[in-house]
């Protein structure tokens, strides 16, 4: 857990298998020192991963205005522009970390790229209402061109539904260098598009770990 973690502080929580480790670091310190928190979850996990460390559980209701958010990513590029969402958990992870003063991003190193779509081979995870899944998919296709399938469930016949009753589509975008500040303001613009997995101008901080420590991208 990074230095920035103090006393009284109100916490958002992210999702997936990296924020495990976070998490059990957390509660530890909360055990060990005492230290007062609040969690703010980001997703259906998160709140399971929060209330198993038995650790205090808020959401934005009571705590709107968060002094940390950490998360994973899927792959995070020199610029620290994130793409996430890979498990689907993107729209409340966004709403969160914009809510919090600091947001910080784990990851391991092989997440780290010089540019987006050098490792992570999935695409822009953007979450869709479903009735639109198909008018987004196309204007998405038109205008930036890539393909960008519907997500299906591997364990069930049919597409991935997101806590949020939502579908997901997996913009698998075009090679090549890509303002991705433009383009995610551009994907939000089209009617029926939730959320989107690209997080720019958003983590404060990337610390990577791997089998020789840890590194910060500030
Ligand atoms: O929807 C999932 C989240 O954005 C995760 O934070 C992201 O997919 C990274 O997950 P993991 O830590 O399992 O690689």
């Amino acid at each position: 857990m990074c230095s920035c973690l103090q006393d009284n502080q109100k916490i958002g929580i992210g999702s997936g298998s990296t924020i495990v480790y976070a998490v059990d670091r957390l509660a530890e310190r909360v055990s060990a020192e005492g230290l007062r928190v609040q969690c703010v979850p980001t997703s259906f996990q998160a709140r399971q991963l929060v209330t198993a460390r038995a650790l205090p559980l808020t959401d934005l209701e009571q705590c709107p205005r968060l002094d940390l958010a950490i998360d994973g990513a899927d792959e995070v590029d020199r610029d620290r522009v994130c793409i996430k969402g890979g498990g689907g958990c993107l729209a409340q992870e966004k709403i969160v970390a914009a809510a919090a003063q600091r947001f910080v991003v784990i990851a391991d190193t092989s997440k780290r790229s010089q540019r987006l779509g050098d490792h992570w081979k999935r695409g822009v995870p953007i979450e869709v209402l479903p009735m639109a899944y198909r008018t987004v998919q196309l204007a998405i296709e038109g205008r930036h061109g890539g393909t960008a399938p519907l997500r299906l469930a591997k364990q069930k016949a049919g597409p991935v539904v997101t806590d949020n009753g939502n579908l997901l589509l997996d913009w698998l975008f075009p090679d090549g260098d890509h303002d991705w500040k433009t383009l995610s303001v551009q994907l939000k613009m089209i009617p029926g598009v939730v959320e989107t997995g690209l997080f720019v101008d958003m983590a404060e901080c990337v610390i990577f770990g791997g089998p020789d420590g840890t590194e910060e991208l500030h």
